[in-house]
């Protein structure tokens, strides 16, 4: 019987309809790091909170230094941190460095650097100033009460830098989506082991993780798995113990003899979504739902389960972490002419080279084997081949994802 197939994007509809975002918790703002706003973030003061200078010098009404040179009182001092509490009446002047508040009746700041102080110790100014020169408003930056962090923000370092300027010590953000890994086979054994014949190292994993670390979530190592039924099913019972939101399998999940991982599941009680989708790499694919966690059934091929994280896992993640899910996929010219392709999409692994005119050039590597990692390693993008899409020549248009 031939394989019913289903489309990618069917695929993603699927595994991303109903879900939920995880609930919000608060963290301290130093372990924000990458996490989402699960609430917009609001100023709690004005900043700068009243008029600074922007510059060491002296601050001085605008009118007594129009024409140079001019001759100035010097009637005080205010550092950063400390407000010079006086009015600077007509030809005096206050000496003023950057930060610090302007004080009442000026309305411009001298440069240190266009003073000269005089024996007399007055200040002569040799440079006209112009109103409100090298004064930082009230307000300039943001007002009490703005939204500048709106909800579905990722905390990077800017983000992170405002939301203390906000004055926010702790932060509203989703909880990190629990993701459970489960690698199968008999042959697999950690990297840095003695290998034995017949055993391979199990790299897989190690992708998966750091993708779901990247994204902002928990790795649940389940470690690896032999072929063996029961050790399956106690390993799928902790992961539904664990809480975990996902469940990712890897491996066992094609047509042979040992490939039971979906069998095990449906006896544990998964609900079974689909098996087996039109793309390449990652025909295998397999989804469903196992009381309230979610479970990938990635291919054991490891370009396959990587390139199926990335397009399956990445946006089930997104959306417990409440963010939209966009189109990733950018134009690029062929750099190589393609075949016609099958019924499969195809996500051919790419060199990409980003012309200055704006144009990128994305080339297919020469092996394009699911089990190739180092090809994987090397490429910068995925040309995306719809199905049965006809052969194209060089310089041809193209969509591709670029690589993390
Ligand atoms: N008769 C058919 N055979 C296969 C089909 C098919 O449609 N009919 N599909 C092929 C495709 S496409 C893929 S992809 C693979 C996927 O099979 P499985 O998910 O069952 O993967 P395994 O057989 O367990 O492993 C495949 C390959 O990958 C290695 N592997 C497994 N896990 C890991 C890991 N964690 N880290 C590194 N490498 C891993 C494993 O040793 C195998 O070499 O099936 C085709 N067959
Ligand atoms: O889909 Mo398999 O992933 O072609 O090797």
């Amino acid at each position: 019987m031939a394989d019913a197939l289903l489309p990618v994007e069917d695929a993603i509809s699927r595994i991303t309809q109903d879900v939920l975002p995880t609930p919000p918790e608060t963290v301290p703002l130093g372990m924000a790091l990458n996490r989402i706003l699960a609430e917009p973030l609001a100023a709690r003061r004005t900043q700068p909170p009243f008029d600074v200078s922007a510059m060491d010098g002296y601050a001085v009404r605008a009118a007594d230094v129009a024409t140079v040179p001019a001759h100035l009182t010097l009637i005080g001092s205010a550092p950063a941190g400390h407000a010079f509490e006086g009015l600077v009446g007509p030809n005096q002047t206050v000496r003023i460095f950057t930060g610090a508040p302007v004080p009442e009746g000026a309305d411009a700041v001298l440069l240190q650097e266009d003073a000269v102080v005089d024996p007399d110790g007055r200040i002569r100014a040799t440079e006209a100033v112009r109103l409100q020169q090298h004064i930082r408003a009230k307000g300039l930056d943001f007002v009490e009460g703005q939204v500048l962090l709106p909800t579905g923000t990722r905390l990077g370092m800017r983000q992170l830098s405002l939301a203390a300027a906000l004055n926010h010590g702790d932060i509203p953000v989703r909880s990190r989506p629990r993701v459970a890994i489960i690698a199968t086979g008999d042959e697999l054994v950690p990297p840095g082991s003695a290998l034995g014949p017949n055993q391979i190292v199990a790299s897989n994993s190690f992708g998966i993780a750091a993708l779901v670390e990247t994204l902002g979530g928990t790795v649940i190592d389940l470690g690896i798995v032999s072929d063996d039924r029961a050790k399956l099913a106690d390993a799928i019972d902790r992961a539904t113990a664990s809480g975990a939101d996902i469940l990712v399998t890897l491996g066992g999940a094609s047509v042979g003899e040992h490939d039971f991982v979906r069998e095990v599941l449906m006896d544990r009680g998964m609900d079974l979504d689909f098996w087996k989708i039109a793309m390449r790499p990652g025909k295998p694919l397999m989804f469903g739902r196992l009381g309230p966690m979610r479970v990938l059934g990635l291919p054991g091929n490891p370009v396959s389960s990587l390139v199926c994280a990335l397009l399956f896992l990445k946006p089930l993640m997104q959306r417990l972490l409440g963010l939209p899910l966009l189109d990733e996929t950018e134009f690029a010219e062929l750099g190589a002419p393609v075949r016609e392709n099958d019924k499969r999409q195809d996500y051919v692994r790419a060199s990409l080279v980003d012309l200055p005119d704006g144009r990128h050039i994305a080339t297919p590597l020469p092996r394009q084997d699911s089990s190739m990692l180092s090809t994987f390693a090397q490429a910068l993008c995925l040309i995306v081949r719809p199905p049965f899409a006809a052969a194209e020549a060089e310089g041809a248009p193209c969509r591709i994802i670029r690589l993390p």
